[in-house]
C-alpha cells in the first residue's frame, strides 16, 4: 500500500466571537486529504484531516516539513506488518524524525492533522467506523453506543446582551443538549456573574452549565471567580489560569470544591504528566480536555491516556476539546467521559454526522467507515471543493 497524493489548504473559520483571551476574527484551519492506492468499492481510499480550532492553520509546517517527510519516506516504512494498511505509529516516528524534545509549540497541530487523516484511512481500509476499530484494537472490543456531548458556546458577541445569551442557551436545550458551556473572563466579575445567572435561568440547575475562562486569570482573579462561582454548583470551571501554570491550578483546586477542567492547551504527554504531578487534579471530579488533533494526534493521545492509567485514573475523566467527529470516535472507542460540541460556531467543522442527531444530551458515532466525514454533507462539500 502506498500514499499517492496529499493536498493541503488553508480555509477561514473567521467569526465575530471572542473568548476572554482571543478574537476569532482571523481564525483559520488547515484541511488535508491523503490519497492511497488501496481501492475500496472501486475508489482509492482517501483520508481527511483538519486541525480542530483555536490554533491557526499550520500550513507552513505541513507544506515545508511534515508532508515532505511523509511523501519522501520509503512507503514500506509507513505500513503495518501485513503491508496492506498504514501504521499510524510508524508514520508518527517518520514525521517526528529529527525533532528535538520539548517546546511543543504548534508542530503538534501539524502532526495532529496528518494523524487524523491517517486514522481515517486505516479504518476505511478495514471498512469499519473508527470507533469500532479503536475498541477492537485498544479497548474492550466494543465501542460505547453513544457519547455524552455538551453544547459549547456563550461567547462574547459584539452587540449581545443577556437575552441573546439566554436565547442561545435555550436553542441548545431545544436541539437535544442537556448541558451547555459559556465563556467567562471577558467582563468584570460582577457582570460575568450576571451572565451566568441569566444562563442558569434558562438551563436550570448549575450542574448543567460549565464556564470557561480560556486561561485569562492570574491567581488572585482566579480565586475571586472561584469564590463568586462556588454557590452555583457548576458542572465545571475551565482553564482559569495559564494552561502551563500547574501550581496555580493546584491552589485553585484547594480553594474551589466543585469540578474544574483544563488540558485543551496541553499538547504532549509530558505536559499532561506534569499536570498530573503538580496540578492538584482531583480524579473524582475534575475533567481533562486534551484535544487529540492539537496534540500530535491519537498516537500521542494514547500516551496521555497511559499517563492517567499509570496513576490509576480512568479515561472517563477525559472530555476532549474540539467538538469534532475524530474525538467523538475516540471517546466512543476508548471509552472516555464525553466530547465537546459546537452547535453554532466553527461550521462546518463543529457538529457531528447528519444521521446522528443529539438525543437527551448524547450522540452516536456514524456507521460510515472511517471517521464518518462522508456522513456530514457540509464538511464533505468543503473537502471536495477545496482539496480537488
Ligand atoms: O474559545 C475557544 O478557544 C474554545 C474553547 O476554549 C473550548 O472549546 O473549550
Ligand atoms: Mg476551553
Amino acid at each position: 500500500m502506498k500514499i499517492t497524493d496529499v493536498q493541503e489548504r488553508r480555509v477561514s473559520i473567521a467569526s465575530d466571537i471572542e473568548n476572554a483571551y482571543i478574537s476569532f476574527a482571523g481564525m483559520d484551519v488547515s484541511i488535508l486529504a491523503i490519497t492511497t492506492d488501496t481501492i475500496v468499492d472501486g475508489q482509492p481510499v482517501v483520508g481527511y484531516g483538519f486541525n480542530s480550532n483555536g490554533r491557526y492553520a499550520p500550513s507552513g509546517l505541513l507544506q515545508h516539513r511534515f508532508l515532505p517527510r511523509l511523501m519522501e519516506a520509503d512507503p514500506t516504512s509507513l505500513v503495518d506488518t501485513s503491508g496492506s494498511n498504514l501504521d499510524p505509529f510508524r508514520i508518527w516516528q517518520t514525521l517526528m524524525r529529527n525533532e528535538k524534545p520539548g517546546g511543543h509549540g504548534e508542530r503538534s497541530v501539524a502532526v495532529g492533522v496528518i494523524d487524523m487523516a491517517i486514522w481515517d484511512i486505516v479504518a476505511k481500509v478495514e471498512e469499519k467506523p473508527l470507533a469500532t476499530l479503536l475498541a477492537e484494537r485498544f479497548g474492550d472490543g466494543t465501542p460505547d453506543e453513544s457519547v455524552p456531548v455538551y453544547a459549547a458556546g456563550g461567547y462574547y458577541y459584539p452587540d449581545s446582551d443577556l437575552s441573546t445569551l439566554q436565547a442561545e442557551m435555550r436553542s441548545y436545550l431545544d436541539a437535544g443538549y442537556t448541558e451547555t458551556k459559556m465563556k467567562i473572563g471577558g467582563l468584570p466579575l460582577d457582570k460575568d456573574l450576571r451572565r451566568v445567572e441569566a444562563a442558569l435561568e434558562v438551563g436550570g440547575s448549575g450542574d448543567r452549565l460549565a464556564v470557561d475562562a480560556n486561561g485569562r486569570f492570574d491567581l488572585e482573579t482566579g480565586l475571586a471567580y472561584a469564590h463568586g462561582l462556588s454557590p452555583y454548583g457548576l458542572r465545571w470551571y475551565e482553564e482559569a489560569g495559564d494552561p502551563l501554570d500547574y501550581d496555580l491550578q493546584r491552589v485553585l483546586a484547594e480553594n474551589y470544591a466543585e469540578p474544574m477542567a483544563t488540558g485543551e492547551n496541553l499538547f504532549s504527554h509530558q505536559d499532561v504528566r506534569n499536570l498530573l504531578r503538580y496540578g492538584g487534579i482531583r480524579p473524582d471530579r475534575d475533567i481533562l480536555q486534551m484535544d487529540p488533533v492539537l496534540s500530535y494526534g491519537l498516537v500521542e493521545y494514547m500516551r496521555m491516556l497511559d499517563e492517567l492509567r499509570l496513576r490509576g485514573i480512568s479515561p472517563r475523566v477525559c472530555i476532549p476539546h474540539g467538538g469534532h467527529q475524530f474525538a467523538l470516535n475516540i471517546a466512543a472507542g476508548l471509552k472516555l467521559g464525553g466530547n465537546e460540541s459546537y452547535p453554532r460556531v466553527f461550521a462546518p467543522f463543529g457538529g457531528f454526522a447528519d444521521s446522528t442527531p443529539i438525543e437527551n444530551g448524547r450522540v452516536r458515532t456514524s456507521e460510515h467507515p472511517g471517521i464518518g466525514f462522508e456522513d456530514k454533507a457540509d464538511l464533505m462539500e468543503l473537502f471536495r471543493t477545496e482539496l480537488s
